[in-house]
């Protein structure tokens, strides 16, 4: 049976990609999971140099050790001995990347390995490139004048080839330079000696405590673009859960934790996998795992962490290649979870809530349509798909001066089900966009529907230089009140989400809160949206104390109730290239809900809640 521990299937796809038979590696992988006691970050190091290392080793061991005596010409025929032959014949090199571990840079003549059809040693040719056609470049809210779907001519549109790619030239193949050959002989020394499990200089780096040099690179605003930096040696990055022997500390993102089961008939396979490791129980982990069906998501393609669900590729960048996005399911739009109630239906949408007499672009039309009546006789954009001033000073000013509305029964204390009701704390007076939907007359460019085409601006997904692990940056000029994403997770009732922190507390639910205030709400229509496991882009976008560069707002399109709507961010202010895009989370650093997961904040503004204070619980979901 195929192992499904996606620590075991990315040790196999590992070897895989560098020419070892899966045969090989299942028996040398269990010595070395019980030599390590289930320490996996030292069999991951190095791009699993101690697996690479045993297997041969194995091999050396069964032909009787005539391998080790063995003159150069036998080697050739096992390339990736080479790793420890420091670049013999200038045909296989440890090249240090900017991570500082080296990486296999193999002529294609010689090595053996293919050369063509997603060989590793060939990136060219990377599967992960091939995948798709590539897909239109974003166009931004200000290009889009007039044509909103119109190509834009960023000069980010088009992906630069990753430095560390084989060019077209091939002139990554060549042989080195002395001094490229000397570093990458230490490299190769390091790993002949094998690796001890209590060396403790080899145990895992928090997030905060990688490489901060290397980080500075990356830092908001100042950093260089993309293709200045140093990408995984390999065309196809391995996945690097995080170790899962550890409990999580609340300085590490909530996002990087291995991710949660995805159904509950899928519950105990993943929590039977994911208990035995933590306990510590790996005495033969690799065939427990391959008897245990898990389901995960595979890891992202560097070019694109939507895997082609978006218009736009988000590319996500890192600094070692050991630094991997959480695994999650990139989802383009909200999906019911289970007991969520979403009534989406035409007849729900009245004459009043629609303009289906109408033609074209509505925005620019000289009478506003009745899909104006919901936002004060207007529309909220702009005829260049921009949110007006006025509209979005008048959301900013809301979130700021934290105006609330109160329920009479509130969905999260009855969620609580602990016999005692507290009071509503609650929720943000928050000011809808209504945009025209499919029982409007207009067409899809129509200027009054922006969010619901979706993301168009040229986006990145990179590792914060400040300790707030992955982050979303922008990678052009963005106006303010220009759309950027909406926050897309699992719909789930605040039941559910109350059963799902039971099992483990996460940052950022979204309250779809925004009606609550208004009478009573019904079990299955007090939503929220996680995600944690099922998610878009924003789940990369980091927490800032009040003067975030995002602001939240509410849109209707397909539902007019309320109690189902688009959690949308616009910019609140000019945005340029290159800047982190943050928004204020809502939490209240001094509150005590125990119900979420802890962070230290490292937003770094002025108005940071939670200066000078440690040890503080977050108070409120973050919507409210
Ligand atoms: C929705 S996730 C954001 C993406 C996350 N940084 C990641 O690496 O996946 C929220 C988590 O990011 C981290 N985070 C977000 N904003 C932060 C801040 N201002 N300071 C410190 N950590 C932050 C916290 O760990 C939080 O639990």
């Amino acid at each position: 049976m195929a192992p499904s521990n996606p620590k075991v299937i990315a040790a196999f796809r590992a070897m895989t990609n560098l020419g070892i038979h899966e045969s090989k590696v299942k028996p040398v992988l269990k010595k070395l999971i019980k030599l390590y006691e289930g320490n996996w970050a030292l069999i991951e190091e190095e791009n699993y140099r101690a697996l690479v290392d045993a297997i041969f080793e194995d091999e050396d061991n069964q032909e009787g050790g005539v391998e080790a005596e063995a003159p150069a010409p036998v080697e050739q025929v096992r390339p990736l001995k080479r790793l420890r032959l420091r670049g013999q014949d200038g045909q296989f090199l440890l090249l240090p990347t900017s991570g500082g571990s080296p990486s296999l840079a193999v002529s294609p003549v010689k090595s053996g390995l293919p050369t063509s059809g997603g060989s590793p040693t060939s990136p060219a040719s990377s599967p992960l490139k091939s995948r798709g056609s590539p897909r239109s470049p974003a166009s931004s809210p200000l290009k889009s004048r007039g044509s909103p779907t119109s190509p834009a001519s960023s000069p980010l549109k088009s992906p630069k080839p990753r430095p560390g790619t084989v060019t077209e030239s091939g002139s990554e193949l060549q042989p080195q330079s002395p001094s490229v050959l000397s570093r990458g002989n230490a490299a190769a020394d390091k790993g002949k000696n094998p690796v001890s499990p209590l060396d403790t200089s080899r145990r895992r780096k928090s997030i905060s405590d990688r490489s901060p040099s290397k980080e500075q690179a990356v830092e908001p605003g100042t950093s260089p673009s993309p293709k200045t930096k140093t990408p995984h040696p390999y065309p196809f990055i391995i996945p690097k859960a995080e170790p899962i022997d550890e409990e999580a500390d609340y300085e590490v993102p909530i996002s990087m934790v291995f991710p949660e089961p995805l159904s509950p008939g899928e519950q105990g396979n993943n929590d039977a996998v994911a208990s035995q490791c933590r306990n510590g129980n790996v005495e033969d982990e690799a065939s427990v795992a391959s008897q245990v069906p898990v389901s995960l998501p595979s890891p992202s393609d560097p070019d694109d962490i939507t895997k082609g669900e978006e218009k736009v590729k988000i590319p996500w960048v890192n600094n070692s290649a050991n630094d991997i996005p959480p695994l999650f399911h990139y989802m383009p739009q909200n999906t019911v979870f289970q007991d969520a109630y979403v009534n989406i239906s035409l007849s729900c949408i009245g004459n009043k809530d629609c303009c289906s007499t109408c033609m074209g672009n509505c925005v620019l039309s000289s009478k506003p349509c009745s899909c104006v009546n919901k936002t004060g006789g207007d529309f909220a954009y702009t005829a260049q798909g921009i949110v007006k001033e006025e509209f979005l000073e008048e959301c900013i000013a809301n979130s700021r001066t934290q105006s609330f509305t109160y329920c009479k029964k509130c969905p999260l204390e009855t969620a609580k089900n602990d016999g005692c009701l507290e009071p509503c704390k609650g929720h943000l007076k928050r000011k809808f966009i209504k945009e025209c939907w499919s029982k409007c007359g207009c067409g899809k460019h129509c200027g009054n529907r922006i969010v619901q085409r979706g993301i168009t601006c040229n986006l990145q997904v990179f590792l914060t230089s400040d300790g707030k692990g992955w982050g979303l940056r922008t990678l052009e000029e963005l106006p303010k009140g220009a759309f950027v994403c909406e926050f897309v997770g699992e719909i789930l009732t605040v039941k559910e989400l109350h059963e799902k922190n039971k099992a483990r507390k996460y940052t950022l639910p979204v309250l779809l809160d925004a009606e609550w205030g208004s009478g009573v709400v019904k079990d299955n229509q007090a939503l929220c949206l996680y995600a944690a496991s099922y998610g878009n882009a924003a789940r990369f976008i980091n927490h800032r104390c009040l003067d975030a560069n995002l602001i939240e707002i509410p849109v209707e399109i397909e539902s007019p109730s309320h109690h189902y709507y688009h959690f949308a961010f616009f910019t609140s202010r000019e945005i340029k290239a290159q800047e982190e895009l943050t928004w204020d989370y809502g939490i209240d650093f001094d509150g005590d809900d125990q119900s979420l997961e802890l962070f230290k904040c490292k937003c770094g503004s002025r108005f940071c809640r939670n200066i000078k204070r440690t040890n503080r619980t977050v108070r409120s979901f973050a919507a409210a």
